[in-house]
């Protein structure tokens, strides 16, 4: 059972100024969207989240997932998956050996392959398995790697950015099965968009950071 992502009272500075802070729990099934103006820190929130934070920042408070405080736990421990704009899949490896890397180790070889087929069929890429990414469409390499994420069983989900690089078409259909396959697991999600209809497409809250960045800089 998951019980939420709850950033208690995070605040992120760089150099010394505040970026930004936010104190908010995403219940599991919730869909938070962060807007807000380029350079506002909203990538570097959720790099905090991810324990992936750059030098060059400072975070504060507490991150807390399904009950657990995991502000120190180390960036692979902590089950928080993440999506950016870039698929990020390995272009030297099929689809179904990028899906392996999301799978914990263990298992039968073909306990695993059943499980990326199983994945696969999730996304409606059934038969993919042995494909090479780069013959796949931005929106296919879109659904596999939400399910290599998924397959690693994140108990909370960040999107940064993560539809901007398809049309609208295909915008509208990744950003549907994201949230679904999200709702189907119960998962808290912490959405980082410039995108309105994201946001509207969402139906939870959206927070709208700063106007101006705190700091005086042009962002
Ligand atoms: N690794 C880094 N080292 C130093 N400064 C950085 C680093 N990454 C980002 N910055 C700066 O920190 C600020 C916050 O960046 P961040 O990417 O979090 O903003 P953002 O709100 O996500 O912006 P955008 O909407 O353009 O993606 C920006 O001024 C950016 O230039």
């Amino acid at each position: 059972m998951h019980d939420g992502l709850e950033l208690k009272d995070v605040t992120i500075r760089k150099g010394g100024n505040v970026l930004l802070s936010l104190s908010r729990k995403i219940e599991p099934g919730e869909v938070l969207s962060i807007m807000g103006p380029s350079g506002i820190g909203k990538s570097t929130l959720l790099s905090f989240i991810t324990g992936t934070l750059a030098p060059a920042f400072e975070g504060e408070g507490r991150i807390v997932l399904d009950g657990n405080d995991i502000t120190e736990v180390r960036p692979d421990k902590r089950r928080v998956g993440i999506l950016f704009q870039d698929d990020l899949l390995f272009p030297h490896l099929s689809v179904g050996a990028n899906l392996a890397f999301g799978l914990a180790s263990g298992g039968s070889k073909a306990e695993r392959t059943a499980k990326i087929e199983e994945a696969l069929a999730e996304v409606g890429l059934e038969g993919y398995a042995n494909r090479d990414p780069a013959t796949l469409s931005g929106g296919q390499k879109a659904r596999v790697a939400l399910m290599r994420m998924l397959l690693s069983e994140p108990c909370a989900l960040l999107l940064d950015e993560a539809f901007s690089r398809l049309d609208a078409d295909r915008r509208a259909q990744v950003r549907s099965l994201v949230f679904a396959r999200a709702m189907d697991r119960n998962l808290p999600v912490l959405m980082v968009t410039h995108d309105a209809e994201d946001a509207k497409a969402a139906g939870g809250e959206v927070i709208t950071l700063g106007t101006s960045t705190p700091t005086g800089e042009a962002p």
